[in-house]
């Protein structure tokens, strides 16, 4: 085990991200102790699972003390923490979180930011469609990337260590601009959930005899998109609310490539469907190419 990084380190949202990331700091030895901070029986829960050393309800008296504050809630409740736990962050500390949206984050954070606390904002891409802290394990960061914004002047030591906690949970680690990522994420994962959601939703309003034989025959293609649907409603709320831009933009290029396949299909232009699909085909490969590289 390497020598930690942090004395106390505090995760606010102790859910399938902050209970992963939990558990990897435990077992690389990367923190000394983890506090759990959460609200309703949640903090119970993790204690049960002895994943963390202490939880509590009390986000305040969670940060305490903390050398690193994440923050791993969904991403709307960012403000309503920070003021939160503003007064009680320890001079020195670093705020970082793992929201999957990271512009409109850091404008909820920067004004409630105590001088002398250091802002490293960061994107675990890694998840499953699951959530809560039983759901959690140490493994689903590995060799996935992990993408940190940080401000233009933050001191690059607290880059560091962020970057250096991420990488000892097994991440790959990019750093660049709020804007840059919002738009990247808008169309690798934030499009995908939106076309998923409203591919199932369409298929629950068929009539009933139609929706039931959905359900029956799922396993043409279908069944890929239900697991994506049955995603976290509020985690995913939070993720259209906050990078509203960046998805309508994707979403209007979208549209408009799917009108032209609509045309394609009317006019029994084949070979154009075939170009297309055979294009897509070799996008996969380099998908799973780059997994396994
Ligand atoms: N689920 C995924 O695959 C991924 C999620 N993320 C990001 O990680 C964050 C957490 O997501 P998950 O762990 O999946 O969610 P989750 O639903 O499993 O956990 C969220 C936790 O936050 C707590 N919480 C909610 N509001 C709170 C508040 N006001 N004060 C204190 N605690 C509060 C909930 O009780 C819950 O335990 C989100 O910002 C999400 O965008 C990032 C990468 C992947
Ligand atoms: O389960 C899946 O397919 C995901 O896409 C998980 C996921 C959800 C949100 C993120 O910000 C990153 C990864």
């Amino acid at each position: 085990m390497s020598t930690p990084l942090f004395n106390r380190v505090a995760i606010l949202g102790i859910g399938l991200i902050g209970s992963s990331l939990a558990r990897a700091l435990k077992r690389e030895g990367v923190a000394k102790v983890v506090v759990a901070g959460d609200r309703g029986d949640v903090p119970a829960r993790a204690l049960r699972l002895g994943i963390v050393d202490e939880a509590t309800d009390n986000l305040a008296l969670a940060v305490r003390e903390a050398d690193l504050v994440v923050l791993a809630a969904p991403v709307g409740a960012t403000g309503a923490v920070m003021e939160i736990i503003a007064p009680a962050l320890k001079p020195g500390a670093i705020v970082s979180d793992v929201g999957s949206v990271k512009k409109m984050v850091v404008d909820m954070i920067v004004p409630h930011l105590p001088a002398g606390v250091h802002l490293v904002p960061g994107h675990p891409v890694a998840g499953t469609e699951k959530s809560g802290p039983e759901n959690g394990f140490a493994e689903l960061f590995h060799g996935r990337w992990c993408i940190l914004t940080p401000p233009p002047n933050t001191d690059p030591l607290m880059v560091e260590k962020v970057a250096e906690m991420w990488r000892r949970a097994g991440m790959l680690l990019q750093i660049m601009t709020p804007e840059h990522h919002d738009r990247v994420l808008a169309i690798t994962s934030h499009l995908p959930h939106l076309i998923a959601y409203t591919i199932v939703g369409t298929a629950a309003d068929l009539e009933e005899q139609l929706s039931t034989e959905v359900i029956k025959f799922s396993a043409a293609g279908f069944r890929d998109f239900t697991r994506i649907a049955g995603s976290d409603p509020v985690m995913w709320r939070d993720i259209f609310l906050n990078n509203r831009e960046a998805v309508l933009d994707i979403l209007q290029r979208f549209t408009e490539d799917l009108t032209a396949l609509q045309r394609a299909i009317r006019w029994g232009e084949g070979e154009r469907l075939e170009e297309l699909f055979t294009k897509t085909r070799a996008i996969r490969q380099a998908v799973i190419d780059a997994r396994q590289a």
